[in-house]
C-alpha cells in the first residue's frame, strides 16, 4: 500500500527523522534523570556545572526534535504530493464504466481523502518515536519503584480499553462522515453546474439551498458532532486518568507502600513527563480515524491505493492489429445498474462493422444508440455476448482496441490542447486550417496547440471537439449527434462534405443521427428500438 512506497521511496530521509526522533528521546531522557536528580537531592554546590548540564540536555533535545520536525515537514509536503499524483493516476487508469456508476465525488476525493490520508501516514513515525518515548520512561520508572510503575500501567490500561472500546463505535461514525461530506461536495456541484438555471428560477435555488444543501451541511454537522465529542470525551478522560493516577500514587506510595520521599517525588516527575507520549498516542486516534474512513472510502470509489498503478504506456502484449477488417458484436447485452430484464439498455444484438464503412445508428430517444456506441468503443463492458475483432476477442487487448476511436460523445468535453495519437501538440499553422475549415477562423486563435477560446455557442464547440478528433485522426470516427447542434448549412456540410472526405481517407464511421433526409450519405443505417437492432439497411436498398 502507499505508506509502503512512501517508506521505500523516502527511507533515507524517514531512517533520519527516527534517529533524531531516538535522540530526542535519549535527550529527554538525559534531561528527565537530570531534573530527578537535582530535585531529589538539590544542587551539590552553587556551580555552573548542573546548569550547562541541563542546557546541553534541552539544546539537545531543541536540536534533534528541530531537524526531526524539519525532515516530518518535507516528508508531509513530499506525501501530499505523491498521494495526488497517485489518486490522479488511479482516477485515470479507472474504469470509465466504475466512474460512471459511481455517485461519489472526484474532487471530494482529490481533496477530502488526500488531506486525511497524509496525517495518517506521516502520524505513525510520530507515533513510533512516542511509543518509544513511553517505552523508556516506562523503563526508568520501573528502575525508581516497580509497585508504583505497577499501578500506573494498571490505570493507562484502562485508558487503552477505552479507546480500543470507542474506536470500534466511532468506525461506522466516520464512515458515515465521510459519505455525508460526498454529499455535501455533490451538492456544491450543483451550486456551480446548475449556475443559469437557479438564477432564472430562484424557487430551485431555494430548494437546492434548504432541501438539499442545508440538510446535508447539517447531518455532516451532526455526525462530526458525534466524532468530535467521542474523541474529545477521550482524550479529556485519559489526562484525567494520567493526573488521577499521579495523585492515586502520590497517596498510595506514602499511605499503603510507605516509600521514601525521594522516590515518590521522582516516580511522579517520570509520570508527568509519560503524560505527554500518552496524550499524543490518543490524540492519535483522530488523525488514524479519519484516515483510515478515507481509505475505506476510495475503496467504495473503486481505487485501492495498494499495488501499483497499469500505467498508460500501450504494454508489449497489445500487438498491433493494423490490419483489421472488422469489428464483430455477438448477442452482445448492456444493462445499468438498477436495470433488470427483459428490460435492458441493450441487446441482445449482433452486430458487423467492416473497416471503412460509414454506419449511421439511428432511432428514438432512450432505444439504446448511445449505449451501442459505449459499447462498441469498449468504454461499457458487456454483461453477455462479446466483442471481437477479426474475431480475437478484447480480453487483454482493449487498450490497443481502444486507440482506434476519436469521436465526440454527446456529453463531449472539451480540452484546450489540441494534441495527436502520439500525444504531441499539432502545429499551429495545422490546427488554424482546421478552425478555418471549420468556419471558427474569427473566433478562435491558436498558440503552441493551446486553443484561446472554448466559451463559445453549442454548435461551435461541438466543431472544436470534431477538430480534437482530427488531430488525432484514429481508425474510426464516431458521433453522437454530432449534427444536431449545428446550423442548415454546417449540417450539410458535414453529412455531404466532412463525413464523406473522411470515408475517401479509409476512416471507419459510426454516426448516431436523426436526420434523415441524409441517411442516403451512409453505407448502412442500423435502427434500433428498446435496445435491439430492428433494421439493418445498406446503401443499395437505401437508393
Ligand atoms: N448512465 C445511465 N444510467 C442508467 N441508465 C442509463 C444510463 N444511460 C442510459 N440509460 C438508460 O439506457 C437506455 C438507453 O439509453 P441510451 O442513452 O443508450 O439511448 P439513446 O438511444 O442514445 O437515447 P437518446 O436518443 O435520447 O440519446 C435508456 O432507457 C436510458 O434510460
Amino acid at each position: 500500500m502507499i505508506l509502503k512506497r512512501f517508506l521505500r521511496r523516502h527511507r533515507g530521509a524517514l531512517l533520519a527523522a527516527v534517529v533524531l526522533s531516538a535522540m530526542s528521546a535519549v535527550s529527554t531522557m538525559g534531561l528527565l534523570s537530570h531534573i530527578n536528580r537535582l530535585a531529589a537531592n538539590g544542587l551539590p554546590a552553587l556551580g555552573a556545572r548542573p546548569l550547562a548540564t541541563g542546557i546541553a540536555w534541552l539544546l539537545a533535545l531543541l536540536a534533534s526534535n528541530g531537524a526531526s520536525q524539519f525532515i516530518l515537514a518535507r516528508l508531509g509536503a513530499s506525501l501530499v504530493a505523491q498521494l495526488r499524483v497517485d489518486l490522479s493516476n488511479r482516477f485515470i487508469d479507472l474504469d470509465y464504466e466504475t466512474l460512471a456508476t459511481t455517485k461519489h465525488s472526484i474532487v471530494g476525493s482529490l481533496i477530502e481523502d488526500v488531506a486525511s490520508i497524509a496525517p495518517l501516514v506521516l502520524v505513525a513515525p510520530l507515533l513510533a518515536y512516542n511509543i518509544l518515548l513511553a517505552t523508556l520512561y516506562a523503563g526508568y520508572l520501573a528502575s525508581v519503584s516497580l509497585p508504583l510503575l505497577g499501578i500506573l500501567l494498571a490505570f493507562l490500561g484502562s485508558t487503552l480499553l477505552v479507546s480500543l472500546t470507542l474506536e470500534r463505535y466511532l468506525r461506522t461514525r466516520f464512515d458515515r462522515l465521510r459519505n455525508a461530506s460526498d454529499t455535501v461536495f455533490e451538492y456544491f456541484r450543483y451550486l456551480s453546474d446548475g449556475k443559469k438555471e437557479m438564477t432564472l428560477n430562484a424557487s430551485r435555488a431555494t430548494y437546492v439551498a434548504d432541501e438539499l444543501l442545508g440538510p446535508a451541511i447539517q447531518r455532516a454537522r451532526a455526525l462530526s458532532v458525534q466524532v468530535n465529542t467521542g474523541l474529545g470525551v477521550n482524550e479529556a478522560w485519559s489526562s484525567a486518568v494520567v493526573y488521577g493516577s499521579v495523585f492515586v500514587i502520590v497517596y498510595l506510595g506514602y499511605a499503603l507502600l510507605a516509600l521514601p520521599q525521594a522516590t515518590v517525588v521522582s516516580f511522579v516527575i517520570g509520570a508527568l513527563f509519560l503524560s505527554g507520549p500518552v496524550a499524543f498516542i490518543v490524540s492519535a486516534a483522530r488523525q488514524v480515524g479519519v484516515g483510515t474512513a478515507s481509505l475505506r472510502h476510495l475503496q467504495r470509489v473503486g481505487l485501492d491505493l495498494a499495488g501499483e498503478t497499469a500505467g498508460r504506456v500501450p504494454d508489449a502484449e497489445t500487438e498491433p492489429l493494423d490490419t483489421w477488417a472488422c469489428i464483430r458484436l455477438d448477442q452482445v447485452a448492456y444493462r445499468y445498474p438498477g436495470e433488470t430484464e427483459p428490460r435492458v439498455a441493450l441487446g441482445p444484438v449482433s452486430l458487423e462493422i467492416r473497416r471503412g464503412e460509414m454506419v449511421f445508428i439511428v432511432g428514438g430517444n432512450g432505444s439504446g444508440k448511445s449505449t451501442l456506441l459505449l459499447v462498441l468503443s469498449s468504454l461499457l463492458t458487456p454483461h453477455a455476448g462479446r466483442v471481437t475483432i477479426d474475431g480475437v476477442p478484447l480480453d487483454g487487448n482493449v487498450r490497443r482496441y481502444r486507440e482506434r476511436f476519436t469521436g465526440v460523445f454527446g456529453d463531449f468535453f472539451l480540452f484546450p490542447h489540441v494534441i495527436d495519437a502520439t500525444g504531441r501538440r499539432v502545429s499551429d499553422d495545422r490546427i488554424a486550417q482546421w478552425l478555418t475549415a471549420l468556419g471558427l477562423g474569427t473566433h478562435v486563435q491558436v498558440n503552441h496547440g493551446e486553443l484561446s477560446k472554448l466559451a463559445l455557442s453549442t454548435g461551435q464547440r461541438k466543431r472544436l471537439a470534431l477538430l480534437q478528433c482530427y488531430a488525432e485522426d484514429r481508425e474510426i470516427f464516431f458521433f453522437d449527434e454530432w449534427a444536431a447542434d449545428q446550423d442548415t448549412h454546417f449540417r450539410d456540410h458535414f453529412y455531404r462534405t466532412l463525413l464523406p472526405a473522411l470515408k475517401t481517407r479509409g476512416k471507419t464511421i459510426i454516426a448516431i443521427s436523426h436526420d434523415d433526409r441524409y441517411f442516403h450519405v451512409a453505407d448502412r443505417v442500423v435502427k434500433l428500438d428498446g435496445g435491439k437492432i430492428v433494421e439493418d439497411v445498406r446503401q443499395a436498398e437505401l437508393t
